[in-house]
């Protein structure tokens, strides 16, 4: 996958150019939305085969201690903007992990 980092110099195309550009950009996007989508699936399929055992144990959906060490190994190496981004991607998708789980459960 070709990662691209925005250091286009504006000043040098011409508009026709730059909408090409962005034509090109959203592309690549559109190629890691297909990524995401598809490890996002892959997670789900996870999230329920975790379900199905916690409630065989009748263990919490929430795990304080695991979700700690998720944040700390997705945020090694990141900083500013990304680590932001990022965190609240993963808090947003650990919410939705807890709150598939409490379907599952049949819990509040
Ligand atoms: O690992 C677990 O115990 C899970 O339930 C999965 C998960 C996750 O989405 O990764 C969800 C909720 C927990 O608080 C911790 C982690």
């Amino acid at each position: 996958m070709k990662q691209e980092k925005s250091n286009i110099n504006f000043d040098s195309l011409t508009e026709e150019q730059l909408k090409l550009k962005l034509d090109e950009l959203r592309k690549l996007i559109d190629e890691v939305d297909n990524e995401l989508k598809k490890n996002l699936s892959a997670r789900v399929n996870l999230i329920e085969a975790v379900a199905e055992i916690k409630k065989y144990l009748g263990s919490s959906t929430f795990d304080a201690k695991r979700e700690e060490e998720i944040f700390n190994r997705i945020s090694d190496k990141l900083e500013g903007n990304k680590l932001h981004y990022i965190q609240n991607v993963f808090e947003r998708i650990i919410d939705e992990s807890r709150s598939l789980q409490r379907k599952i459960l049949g819990r509040k």
